[in-house]
This record gives structure tokens, sequence and C-alpha cells, in this order.
């Protein structure tokens, strides 16, 4: 695994001089190339959130509304930005968040997935794999090399294949498994709902259902013979409304990995989480793509945390910066994924392309510790931060 000392300041220096791809790029550069280079239904699909998607763009405004405190002479000029989640000790607090379609990001090969799994194992940022892919997570999986990867689990209205999905990932070697709770059934996606962007672009991102024995043992025929009826039975299955804290117990007895809810806003929802035996608290609006109105998922930070208490909290929604990614530790997050950014990165360049996202957003926030004299991520707080008034 690589230390973290590549993405040191002198090392992101040589970076300038050769090593990462092209010039380091601001966000707003980063979503321009990658509404340029990708095709309209593929970029709507990605780009866009619920309704007119003010909680979406909330969501990363909310940065703004929190100013780090910048400290002099205080000791950072070597910096330790690791972290610790379930037994592993991570380089960096960085992850890369789930994405179904990641792998249709990958415009030269359509082979995101697998692309991302091979940045995971390369800078040491784990990746969080999407049910929704499209190469099985198995294959996945022996990309990641030593990075640890997490398996996100979209669990259908199927017992039995939830179990089977569960059962494969912790076969193939994921090393936590996170529940995604606040996508049981699709939100108002104007983008999506116009152009069509995303019926054309979900019979791709299968994988993991037309691989599935169970899944399998549902159709009168095998996807291969009959993708159209396979894709039917997929979206009969997908949903599940009536999952409610009374399936919770059942989903804590499937495995015995570290189990992680994805979607928690609420402290109440936090606190019955971890009355409800998780490791882990994945806090997140899904990048604003589900419901509009809500609160920025950053603003529900502080309240989590302090309601999972010693369970671990993992932040996204709205990452834009290495400055993004330290405040959100300092509200109390032990790690932070990017969603939008990878996707947008491997549209642009592909696998250099992604990690010169994940490269640049490191340096970003080694060189503004060492910069505003922090240095450990470990040890930042919330009275680091201040409001911006
Ligand atoms: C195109 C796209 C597909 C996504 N697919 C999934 C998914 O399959 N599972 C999941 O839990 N979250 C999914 N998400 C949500 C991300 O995991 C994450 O919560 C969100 O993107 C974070 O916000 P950001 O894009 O502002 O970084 C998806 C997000 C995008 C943009
Ligand atoms: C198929 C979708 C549910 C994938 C997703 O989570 C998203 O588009 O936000």
């Amino acid at each position: 695994m690589p230390n973290h000392g590549d993405w040191q300041l002198g090392v992101y220096l040589d970076g300038l001089t050769g090593k990462v791809p092209e010039h380091p790029m601001a966000y707003a550069e980063l979503e321009r190339r990658a509404e340029r280079s990708m095709p309209p239904e593929l970029w709507s699909y990605v780009a866009g959130g619920a309704g007119d998607e003010r909680t979406q763009n909330a969501n990363v405004t909310a940065f703004d509304r929190w100013g780090l405190m910048p400290r002099v002479l205080a000791g950072a000029a070597e910096r330790d930005l690791s972290t610790e989640l379930f037994g592993h000790r991570l380089p960096t607090p960085l992850m890369l968040a789930p994405v179904g379609v990641i792998g249709l990001c990958d415009l030269a090969e359509g082979r995101g997935d697998l692309v991302t799994a091979r940045v995971a194992a390369a800078t040491g940022v784990p990746m969080i794999a999407s049910t929704l892919s499209q190469d099985p997570m198995e294959e996945v999986a022996r990309e990641l090399g030593d990075t640890p990867g997490w398996f996100q689990l979209y669990p259908p209205n199927d017992r039995e294949l939830t179990e089977s999905l569960v059962r494969r990932a912790e076969a193939a070697g994921y090393s936590a498994i996170v529940v995604t709770l606040d996508t049981l059934t699709l939100g108002w996606r104007p983008r999506d709902l116009s152009i069509a962007g995303f019926p054309q672009l979900k019979g791709q991102c299968l994988a993991n259902y037309f691989s599935d024995p169970v899944f399998r043992s549902r159709l009168a025929a095998p996807p291969e013979e009959d993708p159209e009826a396979a894709t039917g039975h997929w979206a009969m299955i997908f949903g599940n409304q009536r999952l409610t804290w009374d399936d919770l117990a059942w989903l804590r007895s499937l495995t015995s990995l570290p189990l992680l809810l994805k979607g928690i806003c609420s402290p109440e929802d936090a606190r019955r989480a971890v009355d409800s035996g998780v490791d882990g608290v994945y806090c997140s609006n899904h990048g604003g793509r589900q419901a509009n109105g809500g609160l920025p998922a950053l603003d529900c930070l502080p309240e989590v945390v302090d309601a999972a208490g010693e369970v671990p909290v993992v932040f996204d929604s709205g990452v834009r910066s290495g400055p993004d990614v330290i405040k959100a530790l300092a509200l109390g997050a032990r790690a932070v994924a990017i969603g939008r950014p990878a996707a947008y990165g491997l549209a642009v360049g592909g696998r250099a392309g992604l990690e010169h996202v994940v490269r640049c957003l490191l340096a970003e926030l080694d060189l503004t510790l060492a910069i505003d004299g922090y240095a450990s991520t470990a040890a930042l707080t919330r009275g680091d931060l201040r409001p911006v008034r």
C-alpha cells in the first residue's frame, strides 16, 4: 500500500513537472470538461439531482459557511493524514463513494468499475463498490490489491437475493457492507426524466444481478437470452419501500463484516442505527439526488456524529476540494468520500483522470494542513473551525 508520503508536498510539486497528468484542476474546470466529454444522457444522469437541485447545490455551498482557523509555528512540517476504520489503518481519510454507472464514465472502454478499483489500488484510497455495476463485484474486488474495498448493498425486495449478494461480497473479500437506505425508490430527477437518461443506462449496470444464482433462478430465461425480461425483473425487485427498522436485526444477522448504514442525516436515526448494532454510520443525502428541499448533508453531520458516539461516521455529499475534506473531518467524520468528482475524473481522462482527481484532492488537503498548521487530520476538532459571517 502506498504510504501517505506519496501526496506530500514535495511529490506534489514533482507532479507539476510531469507526474500529475495535465495541471491541477479546480472543480469548476473538471465539471466543465466532464460536460464536454460525456454523452448528454450520461452527463444528465451523473450531474443531475432531485427537483431543481437546490439541495444538491446547498450541499456544496454549505462548506462555505465554515472556515479553518489558520495557525502559525505549529510544527506541521510533517503531516499524518491516516485514519483508522474497522481495524484498517488507511493512509488518508479519503474514500471513493459508490457510484452506479461509474463503469460507463470510463468513456473509452466502459470498464469504469475495474478502473476505479485500479486507482484505489494505486492510491490506497478505498473504493466502495456499488451494487449497480458493469462488472461483477468479484472482478472488481480482484483489482483492489491491498487496498480495502467495501460493498454497497441496495437490499432488493427479495431476501434470498439480498443474502446471496452479501455472501458473494464476503467471498470476494470486501471488508465492510454499506447498506444504502435513502434510495429505496428513485428520486424525482427532472434531467433524467426529461431526456430518459437513466432508463437507457440502467440495463448496462446490472452485472451483479445478472451473475447472481438467486436472481437467475427467478427468470424464465437467462439474462443472456432475454435481457429485457431480466431487466424488467430487476425493476420489480430493486425498490424496497417496505423496509423498516424492524428489518435491521435481519440485515445485521446477514454478516459478521462491519455493517454501515448509508443515507443517515437525522440524529435519531443515527442513534437507532447504533442501538441496532451497526459498526458505522454513513452520513449522506446521496449528493442531493434523492430528495430536494432537505438540509445540506454537512449541516446534519455534527448532530449525527454526536448521536453516533464511539461509532465512526463516514461522510459524503458536496465534497469538492481538500479544504472541504478538512471541514468534514473537523465536524467529526472519520472518513470522507467523493461521488461526482471521481466520475468526472474518469470521464475526462480515464484511469489517469481519476487518479489525477484523487491526487490533486489529497495534495490540496495536505498543503492546506501544512500552511494552516495542522499536523494530523485525526486531531482536527470543531474548535478548529469558525462560522463564516
Ligand atoms: C451517478 C451517481 C450514481 C450513484 N450511485 C450510487 C449507488 O449505486 N449507490 C449508492 O449508495 N450511492 C450512489 N450514489 C451516491 C454517492 O454514493 C454519493 O452519496 C454522492 O455522489 C455524494 O455526493 P457528491 O456527488 O456531491 O460527492 C451515486 C451518485 C452518483 C452521482
Ligand atoms: C440505480 C440508482 C439507484 C443508482 C443511484 O444510486 C443513483 O443514481 O443515485
